[in-house]
C-alpha cells in the first residue's frame, strides 16, 4: 500500500507570506499611480496568485485595469516578489513540527498551491524545507489549479502517493472546495488568509495552530474516507 499523503496549501496555511504579498503589491500599485493596499484588504486579494491579487486591488479602488497594464504590473510583481524571496515571510508557528511529525508516521508531504510553482519552489527552498516535500506543485504546473481538483489529484500522483489516503490542508474557500471535489477530507487553518470565516466553507476540522494536527486527527479522517 502506498504512504498516505498530507497535502499543504502554501500562502496562508503553511507560510506567513502577507508583508511580503502586500509590500509586492504595493510596489505595483504604486507604479499604477494608485493608494496603496491596507494589511487587512490583503485577505480577499489574495487566494489565486499575483494577477488576481492585483486584479481584487484595482477593483477595490474602482479603477479599471487594461490587459497590457495588467501583464505589466504582473512581471514588476513577479520581478518584486521572487527578488525578495524569503523577505519576512516565516512558516506559521508549530508548522515544521508539524511537518516533522507526519514524516516520522509515515506519511509523505507535498504542497498544492495558487502560487506559481518557481516562487514557490523558491520560498520553500529559502526557508530550508524544500527536503520535506515530495512534491510542490503550483498554478502553472498543470493546465488547471485550485478549485479545480485536478490540482489536487495530479499533486498527489506526482508525490507518489494515492488520492484515498490523503487529505488537505488549507486556509480558504479554494482549498476546501478543491479538496471537496476531489472527495478528500480537509482540515482549514483558522489563521490564514480569508475574509469570511473557514467554518462557513464546512471543512472536515478546523485548527488555530498546528500542535493541534495531529497524526491521530488525519488518521481518523482517513479511516472515515476508508469506511
Ligand atoms: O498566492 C496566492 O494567491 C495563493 O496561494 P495559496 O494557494 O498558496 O494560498
Ligand atoms: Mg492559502
Amino acid at each position: 500500500m502506498k504512504r498516505p499523503i498530507v497535502v499543504f496549501d502554501l500562502d496562508g496555511t503553511l507560510v506567513d507570506t502577507a508583508s511580503d504579498l502586500l509590500a509586492s503589491l504595493n510596489h505595483c500599485l504604486g507604479i499604477a499611480g494608485l493608494a496603496h493596499a491596507e494589511p487587512a484588504q490583503l485577505r480577499s486579494f489574495v487566494g489565486m496568485g499575483g494577477r488576481v491579487m492585483i486584479e481584487r486591488a484595482f477593483a477595490a479602488q474602482q479603477k479599471s485595469l487594461s490587459p497590457t497594464t495588467l501583464d505589466k504590473l504582473q512581471a514588476a510583481f513577479l520581478d518584486h516578489y521572487g527578488g525578495n524571496i524569503p523577505g519576512l515571510s516565516q512558516p506559521y508557528p508549530g508548522a515544521v513540527a508539524a511537518v516533522e511529525r507526519f514524516a516520522e508516521a509515515g506519511y509523505a508531504a507535498a504542497v498544492c498551491t495558487n502560487k506559481f510553482e518557481g516562487l514557490s519552489k523558491s520560498l520553500i527552498d529559502a526557508l530550508g524545507l524544500s527536503s520535506h516535500f515530495a512534491a510542490i506543485c503550483g498554478q502553472d504546473t498543470f493546465a488547471f489549479r485550485k478549485p479545480d481538483p485536478r490540482h489536487l489529484l495530479e499533486t498527489i500522483a506526482l508525490a507518489g502517493c494515492d488520492p484515498e489516503r490523503a487529505i488537505m490542508i488549507g486556509d480558504s474557500r479554494t482549498d476546501i472546495d478543491t479538496a471537496k471535489a476531489a472527495g478528500i477530507p480537509v482540515v482549514a487553518v483558522d489563521f490564514g488568509y480569508t475574509d469570511r470565516h473557514v467554518r462557513e466553507f464546512e471543512p472536515s476540522r478546523i485548527i488555530s495552530h498546528f500542535d493541534e494536527l495531529t497524526v491521530a486527527m488525519a488518521d481518523d479522517l482517513l479511516r472515515a474516507v476508508a469506511n
